[in-house]
This record gives structure tokens, C-alpha cells and sequence, in this order.
């Protein structure tokens, strides 16, 4: 007898999780954390596909699957064209848009490709749900102050939606809300009446900097690095996005580690971890200059708002714009269940890329 299970698969750039849901439950999760040298040795993101296949295979046989128990498969999407919220089938264009790198280069761009390489193994569908792409800024946020380059949307919109959901459920649509979230990368998002109308871009080189992107840079140094360095498009992302933020500092990816060094006395990792927080901060006061004032709450999410630390120097900030609640960790697999869930029991229809 099918077992009715929906496999789910979430790349990050720090961990993997993979996830197995049954008849509205979760049956099983596991958070595969991986080393800053793991991670490194790869040119790039392409190249980790068959690693990280490895590694949900290996969960699959722990899980006893058999060909038969699966009906769908779900991954996270990931850096493709600009596209509205929602439930969409992996095709032939979106994995040659993730592929190609054009939209630039991320984990989650492997989420699809996955998440189909599964579903032909199992004979189902594979699907993505909101992307990183979700698109809903408004327009006067697109303009960056160079003609010809445009600010884009790109931030955790599953998860920043989910949480803010968590806290409001269905009132979402009612409320103006701020959502820092702070994993790898970290983004933050304006999320007026349930649109989310501006974002600090998480991979872009905006805003702060995460455990390993740089956000925001200095420009000028910057060019002149690139100058003197000859750096190639391939390694200026690479900094930016991968090499750079905590973990140029220290070497480390790892908050847990990051932050038990710090509160052991460690005061140059110290000062990089509250660098870190004061940014978000920061990021947060220009998102609450988006929602003009109007904040009702102020959402942290992500793995490293499982830091008391974090969360307690963030609020000493930010309380004063509003109301701080932490969704620690992520709702990204129950996100992604939901939304193919909606389209399995045809309340909503799968949409084309
Ligand atoms: N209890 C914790 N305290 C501090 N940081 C944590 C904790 N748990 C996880 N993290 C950090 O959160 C980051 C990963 O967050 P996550 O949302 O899983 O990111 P991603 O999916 O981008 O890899 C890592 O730097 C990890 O060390
Ligand atoms: C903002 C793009 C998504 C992203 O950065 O995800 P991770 O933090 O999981 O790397």
C-alpha cells in the first residue's frame, strides 16, 4: 500500500533539509549540516548536485522508501526570472533558467533540479513554491541611482511569508510587518497588507552582512579589488556571496561556533558577530522608512534567531519601531507541503514557469 508521502527537499547555502510529509503530518526531517571546506570544494553550485543527492539518498534508505510510497516531490526554488507567489511545475525552461546561472547563482537553485531528478525516479511531478524570486515590490523600489541597473526582489519569501503567518495567521493580509531573516544569508522584508512592496536583497550585496555573504560594500574599495586582483564574474560572486561576511572573518560559517567563541571572550569574534547584528538593525530601520512608520510587528526568523544573543542585541535596537517576535529556525518544509498539498487536492492550480 502507497504510504502517500511527499518528499521534500530545501538546499541552503550552509545545510541541506530534506523531508518526508504523510497525510498532513510530518513523518520526518533531517537537517544536513555542511563544513565550510565541504561546501568550498565545489566550483560551483551545479557541481554540488550529485553530492547533495548522495545525502538525500542515503535519508531515503534510512527511511525505508520504496518505489510507490512517494505521489510528489517539492523543492525550494531558487534564483530564476522574477515571478509571482505560488505553486509552480518544474519544467525544461526553469531548470535551464536555474541552470544557467543568469539570474545568478544560489543553492536553492538546486531545489528544483532535485526535487526532478526524484520525481523521475519515483514516476510523480516535482514542484517549486514561492521562490526566492517572488516578485511584489513596488515600483519606486526598483531604482537603484545607476540608469541601466535595477534593484530586484530577492529574499527567503517562503519563509518570511510562513512566519509572518505563524504569528498572524490569517490576519496577515491586515498587518504591516518587518521580517529579518538570518540563516546563511540574511534578507529583510516590507510586507504591507501581505505584499511584500520592498526587501535588503539577501544575495544581491545589499544590506547586512550574514555568516557568509558580505551584503553592502564600500564601492569604491571594492572596484579597486576587483581592478587590482583581475577578479573574474565567477569570483566577485563568490565573495560576495559565499566568502565573504563572518566567515572571511573568522573562517567560520557556524553561528553556534561563531557565537560560543564570542561569549567566551573571543572579543574580535565578538565584534564581528555584534557587526553583524547591528547591520540587521540597521536593515530593519530602512524597512520600517518603507512602511512609513506603520510597523505592527517586527518578525526575526531563520537559524540564528535561535540565538538568544542575537535576539536580545537586535531587540535593544529595534523595539522601539515595534513589538519584536522570533520564529526560530524556518517553516520552509511545511511551506513547501502546503503549497503542493493545494494543488494535489485541486484547491489551487499548478502554475507554468
Ligand atoms: N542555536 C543557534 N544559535 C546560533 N546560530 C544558529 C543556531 N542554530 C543554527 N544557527 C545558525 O543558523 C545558520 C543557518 O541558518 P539556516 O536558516 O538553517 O540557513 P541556511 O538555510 O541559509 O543554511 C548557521 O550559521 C547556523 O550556525
Ligand atoms: C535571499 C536568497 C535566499 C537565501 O539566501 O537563502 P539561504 O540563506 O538559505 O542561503
Amino acid at each position: 500500500m502507497s504510504r502517500n508521502l511527499v518528499l521534500v527537499i530545501n538546499p541552503g547555502s550552509t545545510s541541506g533539509k530534506v523531508a518526508l510529509f504523510g497525510n498532513g503530518e510530518l513523518i520526518s526531517e533531517k537537517v544536513i549540516r555542511y563544513t565550510a571546506e565541504e561546501i568550498g570544494a565545489f566550483k560551483s553550485i551545479n557541481d554540488q548536485q550529485a553530492f547533495r543527492k548522495i545525502k538525500i539518498d542515503e535519508y531515503l534508505n534510512e527511511n525505508d522508501v520504496k518505489k510507490g510510497d512517494i505521489i510528489a516531490v517539492v523543492g525550494r526554488g531558487g534564483l530564476s526570472k522574477p515571478i509571482s507567489g505560488g505553486t509552480y511545475l518544474v519544467n525544461k525552461d526553469m531548470l535551464e533558467d536555474l541552470a544557467s546561472g543568469e539570474y545568478g547563482s544560489h543553492a536553492s537553485n538546486l531545489g528544483a533540479s532535485l526535487a526532478q531528478a526524484f520525481a523521475d525516479e519515483y514516476g510523480v511531478s516535482a514542484y517549486t513554491v514561492d521562490p526566492v524570486v517572488v516578485d511584489e515590490m513596488h515600483e519606486i523600489a526598483r531604482i537603484s541611482g545607476l540608469k541601466g541597473i535595477e534593484r530586484r526582489s530577492v529574499f527567503h519569501a517562503l519563509n518570511s511569508k510562513a512566519a509572518a503567518r505563524a504569528i498572524l495567521a490569517e490576519q496577515y493580509e491586515k498587518y504591516n510587518v518587518i521580517v529579518a531573516h538570518m540563516g546563511g544569508g540574511i534578507s529583510v522584508s516590507a510586507h504591507q497588507y501581505g505584499k511584500v512592496i520592498d526587501v535588503v536583497n539577501g544575495i544581491d550585496g545589499e544590506g547586512a552582512y550574514s555568516p557568509e555573504r558580505t551584503g553592502g560594500l564600500p564601492l569604491i574599495t571594492f572596484a579597486k579589488k576587483i581592478i587590482e586582483e583581475s577578479l573574474s564574474l565567477e569570483q566577485i560572486k563568490k565573495i560576495l556571496a559565499g566568502e565573504g561576511g563572518i566567515k572571511s572573518y573568522t573562517g567560520e560559517i557556524d553561528m553556534r561556533i561563531v557565537e560560543e567563541k564570542a561569549l567566551a571572550g573571543d572579543m574580535d569574534t565578538k565584534n564581528y558577530l555584534d557587526g553583524m547584528c547591528y547591520q540587521v538593525a540597521k536593515c530593519i530601520g530602512e524597512m520600517a522608512i518603507v512602511l512609513q512608520g506603520n510597523v505592527d510587528v517586527i518578525i526575526l526568523t531563520g537559524g540564528i534567531s535561535y540565538s538568544a544573543y542575537v535576539v536580545e542585541y537586535l531587540k535593544s535596537y529595534v523595539n522601539w519601531i515595534a513589538h519584536v517576535e522570533v520564529v526560530p529556525g524556518e517553516k520552509e518544509m511545511e511551506a513547501l507541503y502546503d503549497g503542493v498539498m493545494r494543488v494535489l487536492n485541486k484547491q489551487e492550480e499548478a502554475q507554468i514557469y
